[in-house]
């Protein structure tokens, strides 16, 4: 074994120097707590198909088979939102106080959220801490988190987009997170400011917010081998230079050894990777939309894509009082469920919306003929009511969906108009802002990312007339 990873370090300082403190620290004699197993390399990386700066990358250096461990970084490199390292008791008992009183005034009831906000605020915290002290561990890694955060261009953080630029959003899901996501940063910070934590103003709050949010990762402390929900938010030096893919070739595990009394991140090949390929790991099955809040980018044909959609029902609802009851008894069977917004997949129905709208649309005859409905729950609608039940759902949606398709063609005309892009290798010809491979001609970032998400949500509600349409012919 490597113990330590002299190449790497050599090439990459070599490379770029802006990393050499970082590196030097890692792996100066007698403190093995990077630990090399196989050879890479530190590189900047950059997506040819789509045209994707994507910064910093790792890649190995040489042939790796599937399972191999790669490298291995100890926790005592990384800043946890655990324990507040080099800390008086009462600074940290304070620090503690606060910020579970702010997490837990947006977050109560949501728990997983509450935890990482909470881990979250204590990160930053440490890294301003150990930014302004001399002899403190993390001293060079919280260095070089906040030169990321003085080089941030910020233009690639939605946070930062204007409200004129909000409005041109032709998707309005995406407009109502970042003003939603905006508003509530802001009034975080003013929390802070009052509890005397950060001397921040908000843009440099939302830049720390955003270097933290988008380089964390999920570690179990006692069981290091599993990354859940539950477990501590951490920042590590060098595995936070691993980019992202759906189709990954390295996975993170934990590890813990008895006699080091100490735990590991350890990254191991998911599949065997040649020399020169970039490593990368998934961040998580989430969509576009939540890619592009907490990383700053988005993925092209993201199989996790979803579009939250408002039905209105009103024009549709036939029912008796007694029919009513009925309904809204059967509803209730059913925890946690809104009864007009609901989620259409591009790749599949939400079963829920079926569900649903068999009840909504549930009429006298279908009772009289079906009895035992009487004592369906909200689970049992997953089959077929009858014809008739079937028939106006299909009619529904598409209606509903071709109005909401209106919607999106009415406003990319508007911004169409707003932004005449002329094609450069096609003479006379402007961008198709309807094709994911002609916005690679669109030079902001900010609304590139904005265009592909309003495409795929498009594309989902054009998959899901389809499939109502033939669900409508098998009908008829
Ligand atoms: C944990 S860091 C990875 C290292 C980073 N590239 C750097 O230069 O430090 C996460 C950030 O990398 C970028 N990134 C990661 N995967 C990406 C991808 N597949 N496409 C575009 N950008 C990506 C995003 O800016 C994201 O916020």
């Amino acid at each position: 074994m490597q113990r330590i990873g002299k190449e790497f370090v050599n090439q990459s300082v070599y490379k770029y120097p802006q990393t050499k403190r970082l590196l030097e620290w890692l792996t100066k004699d007698g403190y093995f707590k990077l630990r090399m197993h196989k050879s890479i390399e530190l590189d900047k990386v950059y997506d040819d198909k789509w045209k994707v700066d994507k910064g910093f990358g790792l890649r190995a250096a040489q042939n790796i088979n599937a399972n191999e461990e790669i490298f291995l970084v100890s926790t005592e490199n990384c800043i946890t939102g655990l324990e507040l390292i080099d800390c008086d008791r009462i600074k940290a008992f304070e620090i503690n106080k606060t910020v579970s009183m702010i997490a837990s005034k947006y977050y109560e009831k949501n728990l997983p959220q509450l935890y990482y906000t909470q881990n979250i605020l204590k990160i930053i915290c440490q890294i301003f801490a150990h930014s302004s002290g001399d002899q403190m561990k993390m001293y060079p890694f919280a260095n070089t988190l906040l030169e990321h955060y003085n080089n941030q261009t910020t233009t690639k953080n939605p946070l930062f987009w204007d409200k004129n630029a909000i409005k041109g959003i032709y998707s309005s899901n995406l407009a109502s997170i970042i003003s939603s996501t905006q508003s509530q940063f802001v009034s975080m910070n003013e929390d802070l400011l009052q509890n005397r934590m950060f001397g921040f103003n908000l843009s440099k709050f939302i830049e720390m917010m955003s270097v933290v949010r988008s380089r964390n990762l999920n570690f179990c402390p006692e069981q290091p081998k599993f990354f859940d929900i539950n477990s501590v938010v951490i920042m590590s030096p060098v595995v936070d230079w691993i980019n992202h893919s759906f189709d990954p070739n390295c996975k993170l595990t934990g590890a813990y050894y008895q006699h080091e009394t100490e735990s590991f991140v350890v990254v191991k090949a998911a599949k065997d990777i040649k020399q020169g390929e970039e490593l990368t790991v998934n961040y998580g099955n989430m969509n576009n939309m939540d890619y592009l809040m907490r990383y700053g980018f988005v993925n092209q044909s993201n199989p996790h894509n979803e579009l939250s959609l408002t039905l209105n029902f009103d024009d549709y609802l036939e029912y008796t009082s007694q029919l009513f009851d009925f309904k809204q008894k059967i509803f209730k069977t059913q925890e946690d469920f809104s009864l007009d917004r609901f989620i259409l997949f591009e790749n599949r129905i939400n079963k829920n919306l079926l569900r649903s709208l068999r009840i909504y649309f549930l009429k006298n005859e279908d009772l009289l003929t079906n009895p035992e409905i009487a004592s369906y729950r909200y689970k049992d609608f997953d089959k077929q009511i009858s014809t008739e039940n079937e028939l106006i759902i299909c009619k529904f949606m598409i209606e509903t969906l071709k109005k909401e398709l209106e919607k999106y063609q009415k406003a990319r005309i508007n911004t169409l108009d707003m932004n005449q892009l002329m094609h450069p290798n096609k003479k006379d010809q402007i961008i198709n802002l309807d094709s994911h491979e002609d916005l690679i001609y669109v030079q902001n970032q900010n609304y590139r990312n904005m265009l592909h998400i309003c495409i795929d949500e498009q594309t989902n509600i054009q998959k899901n007339i389809k499939f109502f349409e033939k669900q409508l012919q098998n009908l008829v």
